[in-house]
């Protein structure tokens, strides 16, 4: 669902993402994870099309993002980091307009179900400006999932969210995967990560220092806290070749 090769992002010596190559099947709910300017954000904005790498290629669906990016935004479901739905539109005029640009039929009683599901019909009336900022992400997280998409992409999902909010989200993405779904989430909550999905990435300084499933063998007797914190810890202030197999080095006898 998303073969990437080599990518980079570079500003001025700043190297965003660093030759990453990463690879996620049909099925997974994959959590990219990484500290604060680590590059998770950079990968999402090449992932959708939003921005040119410097290098590298990318496919999503199959298709060459960046000879056909549009065609990956019809077909993906994203939640841009930080984005807030349009001030000047209502909750439901904003799910409206965005069916409309989907294509698809019959949108409202489809609307109506994710007013329903995240609670907050009653404020469906309301310009966007006077939501709350949990409902704000809420109504964000509808547009996404609205029109079904094969592959959804998402900068922090439970970011504003209450928990019970949050426990529904999390099951909404673990079902979607089962039933055939791809989900793409960065999230600094490590537990969270832990807890919904099935594969994850850890990015330190543009480099993609770990993929895979973490179970407990690989975590060697660790919470997942702390083998991430070890991880980010040994390669501070190293080259990035520390990083090579980050696994290897955290087992090593410090
Ligand atoms: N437009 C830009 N111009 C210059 N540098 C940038 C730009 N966008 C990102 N960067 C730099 O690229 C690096 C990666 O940033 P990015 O936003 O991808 O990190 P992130 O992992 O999403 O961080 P956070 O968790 O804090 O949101 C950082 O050093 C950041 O300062």
């Amino acid at each position: 669902m998303i073969e990437v090769k080599g990518l980079s992002k570079s500003y001025g010596q700043t190297k965003a993402v660093d030759i990453v190559d990463l690879s996620i099947g049909k099925g997974e709910l994959f959590g990219l994870l990484g500290p604060n300017g680590s590059g998770k954000t950079t990968m999402i904005k090449m992932l959708t099309g939003q921005l040119k790498p410097t290098s590298g290629t990318l496919k999503v669906h199959g298709i060459n993002v960046l000879e056909d990016p549009l065609r990956v935004r019809e077909l993906v479901g994203v939640i841009p980091e930080q984005e807030t739905p349009p001030s000047f539109l209502t909750a439901e005029e904003y799910l409206h307009f965005v069916a409309k640009i989907r294509k698809m039929e019959d949108y409202e009683e489809i609307c109506n179900k994710w007013f329903e599901f995240f609670d907050f019909g009653d404020q469906r009336n309301l310009l966007c400006k006077d939501l709350s900022r949990g409902t704000r992400q809420k109504l964000m997280f509808a547009q996404a999932f609205l029109h079904e998409p094969e592959l959804a992409i998402i900068d922090e999902p439970l970011i504003n969210l209450d928990p019970v909010m949050q426990r529904k989200v999390k099951d909404f993405l673990q079902d979607y995967v089962k039933n055939g779904g791809t989900i793409f989430i960065s999230t600094h909550i490590l537990e969270i990560a832990k807890e919904i999905c099935t594969n994850i990435g850890i990015i330190y300084r543009g480099k993609l220092v770990y993929t895979g499933h973490l179970d407990d063998t690989k975590l060697q007797g660790r919470s997942f806290e702390g083998f991430f914190l070890d991880l980010v810890s040994r390669g501070k202030g190293a080259s990035n070749d520390i990083l090579k197999d980050p696994l290897e080095e955290i087992s090593a006898p410090a």
